[in-house]
């Protein structure tokens, strides 16, 4: 609804429940706003960290792109509000939580699961690049999972700036593509290659250049030292589809569309997403 966004929000609006995690700028609690009992998670942002991270006009410019944002599988920010020392962001509640505490237990997903995941993914990327809006962080740590098992991009510290932000936030380097590890430009091209990281991670339990230095790691992304591990047993199918992702010239890399095209996919996502 757009009036959500333009409504002057109050924390007396909400009835505040549990915690639901801790992000790096705040804590996210449940919570029920009061007229409608609708359920929201409610982000609680210090001013004073996001003034000394100085991410206060990357934080504005989201929530502004966000408020557009209408995708099954990338999580509603419904509007904002501050006070005098904090901001709080109203998102979508994700009521199945975090795919990496998931994928934490279970080891490693199935490969039906994992090409649902992929496809949606697959499609949300479609639909932000079509708003001109790359560079999503998508690792597990930022998908969440919806009450119908729907796979949600969590996470925005997206857009070309992430790059120093990932940096700065020193971050896992596993998702970093050859050219930002290189430091060179980098266009769409960067999610289809992160997109197959996670596709690795979810098959196989962890990203495929995990090294213990980050020299290593760095080392294996610009070779593309891909292996695949006997254990645990993965398709020719989907080894073909992330060896076509985990390309290191980004033009060569498969098409978002053409993923979604790809008999693996085909054969194992489930369309209801
Ligand atoms: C649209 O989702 C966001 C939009 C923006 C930002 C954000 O912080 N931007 C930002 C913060 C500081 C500086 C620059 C950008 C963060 C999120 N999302 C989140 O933080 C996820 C919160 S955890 C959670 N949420 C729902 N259901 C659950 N079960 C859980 Br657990």
């Amino acid at each position: 609804k757009a009036s959500a966004v333009e409504r002057r929000w109050t924390l007396n609006d909400f009835d505040i429940g549990m915690p639901l995690g801790r992000g790096k700028f705040g804590h996210v609690y449940l919570a029920r706003e009061k007229r409608s009992n609708h359920i929201v998670a409610l982000k609680v942002l210090f001013k004073s960290q996001l003034k000394q991270s100085q991410v206060e006009h990357q934080l504005r410019r989201e929530v502004e792109i966000q408020s557009h944002l209408r995708h099954l599988n990338i999580l509603r920010l419904y509007g904002y509000f501050y006070d005098q020392t904090r901001v709080y962001l109203i998102l979508e509640y994700a009521a199945k939580g975090e795919v990496y505490k998931e994928l934490q237990k279970c080891k490693y997903f199935s490969e039906r699961r994992t090409a649902t995941y992929i496809s949606s993914l697959a499609q949300a990327l479609i639909y932000l690049h079509g708003k001109h809006v790359i560079h999503r962080d998508i690792k597990p740590e930022n998908l969440l999972i919806g009450i119908q098992g729907e796979l949600k991009i969590a996470d925005f510290g997206w857009s070309v700036h992430t790059f120093n932000r990932r940096r700065t936030m020193c971050g896992t380097l596993d998702y970093l593509p050859p050219e930002m590890v290189e430091s060179v430009e980098h266009d769409a091209s960067v999610d289809i290659w992160s997109l197959g990281i996670l596709c690795y991670e979810f098959l196989y339990g962890a990203p495929p250049f995990e090294a213990k230095e980050h020299s290593d790691t760095y080392r294996r992304i610009v070779k593309v030292d891909l292996k695949y591990p006997l254990k645990p047993i993965v398709s020719p199918g989907a080894k073909d589809l992330i060896s076509q992702m985990l390309v290191k010239d980004s033009s060569q890399r498969l098409p978002l569309h053409k993923l979604l095209e790809h008999p693996w996919i085909v054969q194992n996502a489930d369309p209801a997403g």
